[in-house]
């Protein structure tokens, strides 16, 4: 069974066409991204496939339930990284099991051992503002590993970082990603970022949002950087920018 099955999309907001005719799924432990132009629908796909939007017409399935009656929490990080300033690095962590109910004796054992593999050993009780931006990140991803579900939903998780740290984010994720074996959905402006981190690439207009091109990245793992110097990528660079620029 697919993670995820959108068929025949299509959102309206009154007058205006948001989403056309949106065609996509996600196998188990897949990597898969989107590129798009701003406002070309994307958060308000994500919306959709978390049910925070009910109203659509069309498929969107998640587990093969129809995600109006998908009843499981879906890990989502939204595009800021949210980690509430008055709450430390640890009582940030807890807030997905404080929401599910899980006793409170079963906290620690399983947040320190995702705080000491995300590289955040030390700072438990550090507030997010005395944390760099790619730690605050890392938390907020930390946090959205807590919930529990195979199917993750990451918008443009890197985009306020600087050049070098996107990077490292980059590598990193597909470390944790490859250890966990979760499905991603990752949104994303960067193109060679989609490149590097994906087994698929969904390629959207601009509004109404539709899916312009699929392109397989048929290069092996771990990735090499290097990869997106060479003809191949260059090719889908070129045939991925021809559809942002319209
Ligand atoms: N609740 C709403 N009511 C009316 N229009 C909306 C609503 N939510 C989104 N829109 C419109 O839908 C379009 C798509 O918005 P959305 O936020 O999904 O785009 P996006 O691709 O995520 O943009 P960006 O990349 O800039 O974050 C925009 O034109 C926006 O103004």
């Amino acid at each position: 069974m697919k993670v995820l099955d959108i068929k025949k999309l299509e959102k309206r907001f009154d007058t205006i066409q948001v989403l056309e005719d949106i065609e996509l799924h996600i196998e188990r432990g897949e990597f898969i991204s989107i590129v798009g132009p701003s406002g070309c629908g994307k958060s308000t796909l994500f919306k959709i496939i978390t049910g925070l939007i009910r109203e659509y017409r069309g498929e969107v399935r998640i587990e093969g339930a129809e995600s109006r009656d998908y009843t499981q929490p879906i890990s989502y990080m939204p595009q800021k990284d949210l980690l509430l300033p008055w709450r430390t690095l640890y009582e940030n962590a807890r807030i997905p099991l404080e929401v599910s109910k899980k006793p409170k004796g079963e906290h620690s054992g399983r947040i320190l051992p995702l705080i000491e593999e995300f590289g955040l050993a030390g700072f438990e009780n550090a507030y997010p503002h005395e944390l760099s931006g790619g730690m605050r990140q890392r938390g907020a991803l930390l946090r959205t590993f807590l919930i529990e579900s195979d199917l993750m939903l990451l918008d443009e998780p890197f985009g306020a970082l600087d050049a070098i740290t996107r990077m490292e984010m980059q590598e990193w994720l597909l470390e944790v990603w490859q250890k966990h074996n979760h499905s991603i959905l990752f949104i994303t402006h960067d193109i060679d970022e989609a490149l590097f981190l994906s087994d698929r690439v969904y390629v959207m207009t601009g509004r109404p949002g539709r899916i312009e091109l699929e392109i397989e990245v048929e290069e092996e793992r771990p990735r090499r950087r290097e990869i997106l110097l060479e003809e191949r990528c260059m090719e889908y660079k070129r045939e991925i920018l021809k559809i942002l620029r319209g």
